[in-house]
């Protein structure tokens, strides 16, 4: 069997406690299932820049761009406050979204079924809840230019970033969420802020007439992104896809972590454009997280994010979907069990560690 080529890049704080649990399942995988995966590892982030003063190098680079897919766990933290901008762990992460094309950035919120009691909202709200935020993930106000700091001489000065759209960035970001309706319940919501930024016109116009040319079989709504981040606390079932610019997206899909009951429970799938010959997608998968300071070294960082993150790897790169369904399985059963990280914690549970709740899902997976 050809290889299965992925790329490792643990990153900082918590990324290499929650990788850890992904290479036991790669490893036990290969030995028990021959799947036939081939690993490297690499550096991302503040390691990097330790290692070799950049957030990632040309070399780690290249192999990620040669992969067939790319893991990634987090980075940053306070030890790197004060580095140049340039060279910020975060630098490595966008270097690796921008270089490899990676325009779809897709981070679905379920609610498993025993977390429903634990969320912080009411149970009746989030049980049940199955929503997928597409979020552009190469353009908007991350990459427009100019982006900088001047000086204005006069003892003052001026921070400046760019949001910049244009219309075939739209075009294939709002044709990913439509075909991906299609597999689910059918309905997209765009969210942009139309009543203030002239890139939100756009959006919306474009969003428009994509539907209308060709996706006029799903149900589309338009809704300003304030008043979404309002609607996804109140009542997020209305919603099915959510298509949505880069920063909108990003906080967005923070605020529909919470709905799932941690942080610690979101995955991500950063995908390309299909490749015209071999039809291949670059993609990277990667925890919707962060590297988590306040928690890194502990031990009881919830795992769940990076596992499912890679279940969304064996889905969308390896065709591997029976695989996937069934780790999917395997968090959800784990969690009916009882076991928590510290995290979902809630009376009645059993407390675990990263360790033992990575050991948990993988016995899972292979029984
Ligand atoms: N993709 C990434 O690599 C990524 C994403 C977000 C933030 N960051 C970076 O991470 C650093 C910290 O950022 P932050 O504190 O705003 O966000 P964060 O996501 O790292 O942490 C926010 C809170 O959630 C908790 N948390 C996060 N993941 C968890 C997990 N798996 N299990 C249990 N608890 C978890 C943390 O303990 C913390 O209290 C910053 O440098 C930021 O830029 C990186
Ligand atoms: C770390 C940071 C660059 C990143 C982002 O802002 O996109 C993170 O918050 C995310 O959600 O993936
Ligand atoms: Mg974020």
């Amino acid at each position: 069997m050809a290889s299965k080529n992925l790329f490792l890049l643990a990153g900082d704080g918590i990324g290499p406690e929650a990788m850890a649990e992904v290479k036991k399942l790669i490893k036990a995988m290969n030995d028990k299932l021959g799947s036939g995966f081939a690993t490297d590892e690499g550096l991302v982030g503040g390691c990097a820049y330790d290692a070799h003063g950049a957030a990632i190098s040309d070399a780690d680079m290249a192999k990620a761009m040669a992969a067939d897919a790319v893991l990634f766990g987090a980075v940053g933290g306070p030890k790197w406050d004060a580095v140049p901008y340039e060279v910020r762990p975060e630098a490595g992460l966008l270097r690796l979204r921008k270089d490899m094309e990676l325009f779809a950035n897709l981070r679905p919120a379920i609610c498993y079924p025993a977390l429903a009691a634990s969320s912080s909202l009411k149970q009746e709200v989030v049980e049940g809840l199955d929503i997928l935020i597409v979020r552009e993930l190469t353009g908007g106000v991350y990459f427009g230019e100019p982006k900088q700091i001047i000086d204005l001489g006069n003892g003052q000065k001026r921070g400046i970033d760019t949001q910049v759209y244009d219309t075939f960035e739209i075009e294939r970001i709002s044709g990913v969420a439509f075909e991906l309706a299609r597999t689910r319940r059918n309905h997209v919501t765009s969210m942009e802020k139309r009543n203030v930024m002239k890139s939100g016109v756009l959006w919306n116009e474009v969003v428009t007439q994509t539907h209308k040319a060709k996706y006029s079989d799903v149900k589309l709504d338009h809704m300003l992104a304030d008043a979404g981040g309002m609607q996804l606390v109140r009542w997020p079932k209305q919603f099915d896809v959510i298509v949505t610019d880069n920063l909108f997206g990003d906080m967005l899909s923070d605020i529909a972590a919470m709905l799932t009951g941690s942080i610690g429970m979101l995955p991500s799938a950063s995908l390309g454009a299909p490749d015209a010959k071999t039809k291949k997608r670059k993609a990277l998968y990667e925890p919707v997280h962060g590297s988590a300071p306040d928690i890194a070294g502990k031990g009881i960082a919830n795992p769940i994010a990076m596992i499912a993150s890679f279940a969304m790897c064996l889905r969308y790169s390896f065709g591997m979907v029976a695989e996937a369904d069934k780790l999917e399985a395997a968090i959800a059963a784990v969690l009916d069990d009882g076991l928590r990280t510290k995290d979902i914690f809630s009376a009645g549970m059993k407390e675990v560690g990263t360790t033992e709740m990575g050991d948990a899902i993988i016995a899972k997976f292979l029984g």
